[in-house]
């Protein structure tokens, strides 16, 4: 569905992005993670043809990304980006309607009735009781709740999503990934995500991308990514891994960097 081929992103004279391949099927999950600064968000914006690398390319569905129409990519490709969406002075249903921009005319009239599409995606985030409310006036979790419903509607065939958990308490951080996850599971949707809870990206991805200073550290399903020697590698974090004791999908519990028998009282 998705492919980089040797992708390079350079701003200025620094490789922000250094000979990144990978390549995702139709209906997978794919997570990527790495510190602060690693490129995941330069990544993100290849893969969603708003911006061209350097050297190498990004291929959807066989075709560069970057010689695909603004206006058929927009109805292809959703992107939830950090931070979701501003405040503004719309109410969570006009938000939510915009999704479907991409598939109106110029009259803004769309062949298909998607008032059913908006109602559902109102609900099944959550959002029924505050669809009149100004955006503006909604907490940031509100706010990420109402981008979702968003790219919900736009029924895209790749979701991408940059750390899509941001301001959203624990509830809502499942809520959102089991969401993802059914739609991905149902509409065998292609789903990219950033995600910084590694413990998170190791239960519903199906393969991760670690990012380290611009160059691909490793990649694997989960069971190959969540080991001690990487995490403090990558991150500097000393970590314990052991599996979910229901699912058995290897989880990361932080230590703190000195162990306890090394601390003086
Ligand atoms: N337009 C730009 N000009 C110069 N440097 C940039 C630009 N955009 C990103 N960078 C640099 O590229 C590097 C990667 O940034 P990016 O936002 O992709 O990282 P990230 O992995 O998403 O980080 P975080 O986890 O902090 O969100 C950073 O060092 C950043 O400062």
């Amino acid at each position: 569905m998705i492919e980089a081929k040797q992708v390079v992103k350079r701003i200025g004279n620094r490789d922000i992005l250094q000979e990144i391949s990978f390549s995702v099927g139709i209906g997978r999950m794919y997570g990527i993670i790495g510190p602060n600064g690693a490129g995941k968000t330069t990544l993100l914006q290849l893969l969603s043809g708003t911006d061209a690398p350097t050297s190498g390319e990004v291929l959807f569905q066989g075709q560069a990304i970057t010689s695909i129409k603004r206006k058929d990519l927009a109805k292809r490709v959703a992107v939830l980006q950090q931070g979701g969406i501003p405040a503004a002075a719309f109410t969570v249903r006009e938000v939510v309607q915009m999704g479907r921009f991409p598939f109106q005319n110029w009259l803004g009239e769309e062949s298909a009735d998607s008032e059913q599409l908006i109602d559902d995606a109102i609900e099944t985030m959550g959002l029924t009781a505050l669809a009149n409310r100004q955006v503006d006036q909604l907490s940031g979790g509100e706010r990420q709740r109402v981008a979702l419903a968003k790219v919900m509607v736009q029924e895209p065939e790749l979701l991408l999503l940059d750390e899509p958990t941001t301001y959203l308490d624990i509830g809502y951080q499942v809520q959102l990934l089991d969401t993802v996850k059914r739609w991905q599971q149902e509409r065998q949707l292609t789903v990219i995500a950033v995600l910084h809870d590694l413990n998170l990206a190791a239960h519903y991805c199906d393969e991760l991308l670690v990012l380290q200073h611009g160059r691909t550290a490793a990649d694997g399903p989960p069971s190959a990514i969540m080991k001690p020697e990487l995490i403090l590698d990558v991150f500097g974090a000393r970590a314990v891994i052991l599996p979910h004791p229901e699912t058995g999908v290897p989880q990361l519990l932080l230590a703190p960097s000195v162990p306890p028998s090394e601390r003086r009282s």
